[in-house]
């Protein structure tokens, strides 16, 4: 067994390698009951989100985009979708289209249309050989093609007296796997809403070189203003990364969706946000923060896994 101080030795500042890049969370409203209408909806705030002078790299939607959030309304609205984890692939968008899944179908041309990173937000998946539904995240590379996908793999099941009460495993099972993406702009972890609650997710993403956590959310008016925003900035702060949650817009009825899509950085500073209403986020991600940010206060050289070696097992880079 290595020494404390060899421990330490052995851990260096971990910096970050990858280049600065824009994002934009698009903070939707208007999602309904009409499934075309939403992915329709989707596309078009896509489009106009890429009409500014300095176009971002990489668009993410909201949880449950092309659906109501809410666990009666998961079986209906599941689409199969053309891919297995693990598997190689690229799928293409028109594959999507046979296999019934009219969201991929959109995410993969918008993403290759605008030669950009997409993070479809989360849909609601039914598994073509176990039938289970999940709630799962998809992603896209700039030539439109499926590169990963994430199934929430914390169930949002919570009794709140007198504020709210949901149960997602009714309807859907939790996913078995943490997601990294590798991008051309780096690695992101990728988690799903209820995913920000647990630390071990994206402290596992930053040791293993993520530059930022991703989370497509739908917190709601009960548990929004206790922790949407104190989860992220504590996730932040902890892993010294970038981390970007897309919320829907509040709406007038159903789901009362929280909102205040925001961005923070790798300070716990929350650098970017919208409100209640309809808006896009823009937000750079910029690499030398997080190794500015790790240079002056060496967290990551400073681990005493020699006092916590469970902690260390499998998560040190
Ligand atoms: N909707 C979720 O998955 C999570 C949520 O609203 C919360 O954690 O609060």
């Amino acid at each position: 067994m290595a020494s404390p101080s060899q421990q330490r030795a052995l851990h260096t500042v971990q910096r970050v390698q990858g280049s600065s890049f824009d994002i934009a969370l698009i903070q939707l409203g208007d999602i309904g009951t009409d499934k075309a209408k939403n992915i329709d909806n989707a596309r078009r705030k896509m489009d106009e989100a890429m009409q500014v002078k300095q176009p971002p790299h990489l668009l993410v939607l909201p949880e449950c985009f092309n659906s109501p959030y809410g666990v009666d309304f998961f079986p209906e609205y599941a689409e199969t979708i053309p891919f297995r984890p693990g598997q190689t692939q690229p799928t293409l968008h028109e594959k999507a289209v046979s296999a019934g899944s009219p969201s991929v179908d959109m995410l993969s041309r918008t993403a290759r249309d605008h030669k950009i990173w997409l993070i479809g937000g989360s849909i609601p998946e039914r598994d073509a050989s176990t039938g289970k539904l999940y709630n799962t995240a998809t992603v896209y590379n700039t030539a439109g093609d499926l590169i990963a996908v994430h199934r929430k793999l914390h169930l949002f099941d919570i009794d709140i007296p007198g504020g709210i009460t949901f149960k997602e495993s009714q309807t859907l099972t939790g996913g078995d796997r943490v997601t990294l993406v590798d991008t051309d702009m780096g690695r992101l972890g990728l988690g799903i809403c209820y995913d920000l609650r647990f630390p071990e997710m994206a402290m596992i993403a930053a040791r293993k070189g993520a530059m930022a956590m991703i989370y497509p959310g739908a917190f709601n008016t009960t548990t929004g203003p206790p922790y949407w925003e104190i989860l992220q900035r504590a996730r932040a702060v902890d892993n010294q990364i970038f981390v970007a949650a897309c919320s829907p817009a509040r709406p007038e009825s159903g789901y009362p969706a929280y909102g205040f899509s925001m961005v923070t950085d790798p300070t716990g500073k929350v650098i970017a946000g919208a409100k209640e209403a309809p808006e896009t986020v823009y937000a750079c991600i910029d690499v030398e923060t997080i190794n500015k940010t790790r240079q002056g206060v060496p967290i990551t050289a400073q681990r005493r896994f020699d006092a916590y070696p469970d902690v260390a097992s499998g998560t040190s880079s």
